[in-house]
């Protein structure tokens, strides 16, 4: 989202958030960021049509020494898929943020080639002029169409002359739910996150009242705040974003630190549950306790169970990455290795002491 006139050393932007539904089966009246599971319409060759051709549609290739993650590694011609994964989820996430959000992030189309795309998005993106838009009453009724049926997402943008704008998503990071926190029916998610940077004053976001019931824009120390104050309920992966964030008051600085860093591509994350006697630790990897040859289906070890207390297990740990929850909201990041993949690390906080642990913090 997009500078504002803030006091010296404010964030000047702020980050779309959704409150998911009660009623929903997975983290219900959590804020999470906009997006979904992807739909085979998110993987139809149509889409070639309309993008740029070129083997990642004009999508520059992740350069980093490190392997791919397996999300992104996946060989998709082999499951069926003429799109790249990397395509085929941007594609879910600009569809998803108008689902829930009736946020489209389109550019006019057709983008020629790679370079015209690159051209059109190096800066922070730009949403349509309302004055390309259908009025809003029409633009609702495609809205609830792309709900009840993904494919018409291409429809719409045939119909607007318009193409996503894949390129003006940064790869971010890769969570895959802990095998302890499935949901109903084992349901988990390897989700990427993207980020987008709009040069733009925030657009009007407006809830579907299904899956979604709210809609906020908050600077990322707003979101911690209204955490622990049990305003909103968040979950360690957005807890832990929110934190990285943090470390950029600059719209600016933000996009250029992301898009540099997303060259480098990701690594998927999968927190080990570890219980305490007097609380929780999502484990991660670079952590001194993260096991070596973790369960990522739950057959064999799902959890490490301990009796000993948090204190006794931070005390004289010398490589941390770990997120450690001791009541719902006295959730704290310590992290003290080196990110790889050019990342940077969250900025933490004691809770406990309503101060920052961090000298430099700038929350
Ligand atoms: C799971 C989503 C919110 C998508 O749900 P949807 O398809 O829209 O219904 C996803 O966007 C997301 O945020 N995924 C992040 C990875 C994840 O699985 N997060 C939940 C971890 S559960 C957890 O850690 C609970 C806890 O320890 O408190
Ligand atoms: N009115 C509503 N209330 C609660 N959840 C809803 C809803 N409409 C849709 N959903 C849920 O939102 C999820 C779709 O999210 P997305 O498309 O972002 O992945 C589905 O969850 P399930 O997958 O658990 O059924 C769906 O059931
Ligand atoms: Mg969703």
């Amino acid at each position: 989202s997009p500078p504002r006139p803030t006091a010296a050393g404010a964030f000047d932007y702020e980050l779309l958030l959704l409150r998911r539904s009660p009623r929903s089966a997975f983290l219900p009246s959590a804020h999470v960021f906009p997006g979904g599971v992807a739909d085979a319409a998110d993987f139809s060759s149509d889409w070639l049509q309309l993008l740029p051709g070129g083997p990642r549609c004009g999508l520059g290739s992740v350069r980093g020494e490190c392997p791919r993650a397996p999300l992104f590694a996946a060989e998709r011609p082999e499951l069926g898929s003429p799109l790249p994964g990397d395509v085929a989820f941007r594609l879910c996430a600009i569809r998803e943020a108008f689902e829930e959000a009736g946020v489209l992030l389109v550019l006019p189309g057709p983008v020629a080639d790679a370079a015209a795309a690159t051209a059109a998005t190096t800066g922070p993106a730009r949403l349509l002029p309302a004055e390309r838009l259908p009025p809003s009453s029409e633009l609702a009724e495609w809205r609830l169409r792309v709900q009840r049926q993904p494919g018409s997402f291409l429809q719409l943008c045939r119909h607007l002359s318009c193409v996503p704008n894949i390129w003006a998503l940064r790869e971010w990071s890769n969570w895959l739910t802990p095998v302890g926190r499935a949901g109903r029916g084992g349901r988990r998610y390897d989700t990427a996150f993207y980020l987008c940077c709009l040069g733009q004053a925030p657009p009007v976001a407006s809830h579907d009242d299904g899956e979604v019931t709210a809609c906020q824009w908050s600077t990322p120390s707003e979101a911690v705040e209204l955490f622990k104050s049990q305003d909103i309920s968040i979950a360690p992966p957005q807890f832990y974003e929110f934190c990285r964030l943090c470390n950029f008051t600059s719209l600016h600085d933000l996009h250029r630190f992301a898009s540099e860093r997303a060259l480098e591509g990701c690594e998927r994350w999968m927190p080990v549950l570890m219980i305490a006697s007097d609380g929780h630790m999502q484990i991660l990897p670079g952590d001194e306790l993260y096991p070596e040859d973790p369960d990522f289906t739950g057959e064999r070890k799902p959890m490490l169970m301990t009796d000993k207390k948090i204190e006794d297990l931070m005390k004289g740990a010398s490589r941390l990455h770990r997120i450690v929850t001791q009541d719902h909201n006295n959730v704290n990041i310590y992290v003290n290795i080196q990110p790889k993949y050019k990342h940077i690390n969250p900025i933490t906080m004691d809770f406990k002491r309503g101060k920052n642990a961090d000298c430099n913090s700038k929350l």
